[in-house]
């Protein structure tokens, strides 16, 4: 580099610095948008933390959301590599937002006290992505579309997906294409309703794992759905454990009881059958 360049405004070690007529960094990543999208209600300097912290959550769901929509469609089409490699990555994503909840504990309950009152009626159990990735995994209910006003995409979408199998769902029909004896009316259900065990579906993967060199696919497909359920099950232990620590058992802005309705939420299991059949081994 001569002394001349580092003088050159229109070079620097040979960048280029010009972007009146070329797609810059910021303008492929819409920077523009996303870096204007924050604006503290309160006086209050935790809230930017507060704010970018769910606007981070929300765009890694976004992508979780991308993943696994191809990842059904790919166990639909019986390509499991690539439904692999999708959920391995969605698996580290849920342990990215685990980790997350490090930054956020070091809001007080002092600090958030001073943001909460501008909150309003605004809570997380509104989150149509977060919803919307709780149907996509088979934890289907009905009732919580109705947070969602019914003339908006976000309700569109939540409703083709509770009248759409599960990813876990699409699992199982895999078990029964590959020839395993599955309960006829768990291959064609109410696909609104929650998962629930079903004997056939366990006794399947119990023969996988049994003759894992036999079933090597099937048996690295649970292997892969028991990582992502073991690290969305740390999410909402983190969450819990979170909120105990920033507001106690006060009631929740979205109108819950709050953190009794969330350690309800440690009881939800995914996949069932990937659970209990570990007994038998
Ligand atoms: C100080 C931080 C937080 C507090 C005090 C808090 C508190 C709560 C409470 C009390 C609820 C129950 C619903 C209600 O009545 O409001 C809830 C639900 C929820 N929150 Fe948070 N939360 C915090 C951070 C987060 C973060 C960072 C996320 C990430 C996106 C998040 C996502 C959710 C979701 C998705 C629900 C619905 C859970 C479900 O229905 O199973 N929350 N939160
Ligand atoms: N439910 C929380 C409020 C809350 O956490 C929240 C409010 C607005 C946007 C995101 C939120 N995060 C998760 O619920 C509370 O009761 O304090």
């Amino acid at each position: 580099m001569s002394t001349d360049d580092k003088k050159d405004p229109a070079s620097w070690h040979g960048a280029k610095m010009d972007f009146t007529e070329a797609m810059s960094y910021g303008d492929y990543l819409g920077l523009d948008q996303i870096l204007t999208a924050q604006h503290p209600r309160s006086p209050n300097h935790n809230e930017m933390l507060f704010i970018i912290q769910h606007q981070t959550s929300e765009l890694w769901l976004k992508l979780m959301l991308h993943e696994m929509h191809a990842v059904r469609a790919n166990l639909r089409a019986g390509e499991l590599p690539p439904a692999f490699k999708m959920l391995a990555r969605v698996a580290r994503i849920m342990d990215q937002l685990v980790h997350a909840w490090d930054v956020l504990a070091t809001l007080t309950p002092p600090e958030y006290s001073a943001i909460r009152p501008y909150l309003g009626a605004s809570s997380g159990f509104q989150s149509h992505q977060y919803r919307e990735l709780e149907f996509i995994l088979g934890n289907k209910n009905a009732a919580l579309l109705a947070v969602h006003t019914k003339t908006t995409h976000a309700y569109e979408v939540l409703e083709r997906e509770l009248h759409a199998p599960s990813v876990y769902d699409e699992a199982i029909m895999l078990l029964a294409r590959s020839g395993f004896d599955i309960a006829a009316d768990r291959l064609d259900r109410d696909w609104t309703q929650p998962t629930v065990a079903d004997e056939s579906v366990k006794a399947a993967w119990l023969s996988v794992y049994q003759q894992p060199d036999k079933y090597w696919a099937l048996y690295e497909l649970a292997e892969k759905l028991v990582d992502l359920e073991t690290a969305f099950r740390f999410w909402r232990f983190r969450h819990v454990t979170t909120v105990e620590r920033v507001i106690g058992f006060k009631t929740g802005t979205g109108g819950t009881a709050g953190v009794s309705y969330l350690r309800k939420m440690l009881d939800v299991v995914l996949f069932p059958e990937l659970f209990s059949l570990r007994t038998a081994l």
